[in-house]
């Protein structure tokens, strides 16, 4: 369970860029992160992420409260969390297989870090993952470049259970594709929430496709939380809040 409470991240320069901003969220939840451009759902997923300080606020995280500057704290989230980005950082030059394989780098003994061997086990469970998105044809055939923008999303998304993420945050990682890839994308991230019981925040520009996908809507309007509501059609008065 994420608890946030009175988070509020202001610049140097005086301007307040999020703003008290208090929620809690549960395993399995999907939570739509909508909001104009510059409310400020970029800023509050990277400071969840702890790549942000925040000015004022708590981050607690299963019962334990996080800081921004604790380097022990990072490592742990860099363990259990995965940040998917609107342009997925994977090795392009290798193909999906590898790039999933590098999920679980962190979790490995030193020695196999620098042989770079991977297990049967680790095999096996590497083409599930890419299955359950959708893409065990294309597991070994191609480098990433090649994967179209959704299947490069897709691998990131089988990279980040194969790292054993509980959580995943995502800044909207549908920008720029045609609507039945950005489907897709949600449908999995949808469906992997339920099964795995996982948290998945996701910061979406199209309210329609939040409305249709997540189970949880927060609206966010000048870094304030205007909204937070179970995932449903939004009336013409909410929408005004937040867009
Ligand atoms: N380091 C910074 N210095 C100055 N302004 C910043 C900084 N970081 C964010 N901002 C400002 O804070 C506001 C919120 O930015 P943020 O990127 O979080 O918005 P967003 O909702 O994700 O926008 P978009 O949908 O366009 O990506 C914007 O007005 C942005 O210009």
């Amino acid at each position: 369970m994420i608890i946030v409470r009175n988070l509020t991240r202001t610049l140097p320069e005086g301007q307040t860029i999020l703003s008290k901003v208090s929620f809690q969220v549960d395993k399995g939840e999907f939570v739509g992160l909508i909001g104009a451009s510059g409310s400020g759902k970029s800023t509050l997923l990277s400071c969840i992420a702890l790549q942000q300080r925040w000015t004022e606020g708590q981050l607690i995280v299963d019962g334990t409260e996080l800081s921004d500057k604790n380097v022990m704290d990072k490592l742990k989230l860099r363990k259990d969390w995965a940040y998917l980005e609107e342009r997925p950082a994977l090795n392009l030059k290798k193909n999906a297989l590898k790039n999933v394989f590098s999920g679980r780098f962190f979790q490995l003994p030193l020695w196999r870090k620098l042989t770079g061997t991977v297990s049967t086990e680790e095999h096996i469970r590497a083409m599930d993952y890419l299955e359950r998105v959708g893409l065990i044809d294309k597991a070994k055939m191609l480098p990433a470049e090649k994967l179209s923008g959704g299947e490069q999303q897709r691998v990131a998304i089988a990279r980040a259970l194969a790292q054993g993420a509980k959580v995943i945050l995502a800044d909207e990682p549908t920008k720029g594709l045609d609507p039945e890839s950005a489907g897709k994308v949600l449908q999995d991230l949808r469906a992997l929430c339920k099964d795995q019981d996982l948290i998945v925040i996701c910061a979406m520009q199209n309210l329609e496709m939040a409305e249709r996908n997540a189970t949880r809507l927060w609206g966010l309007s000048g870094g304030r939380l205007v909204l937070d509501i179970p995932a449903r059609k939004l009336t013409q008065r909410e929408k005004d809040m937040i867009l």
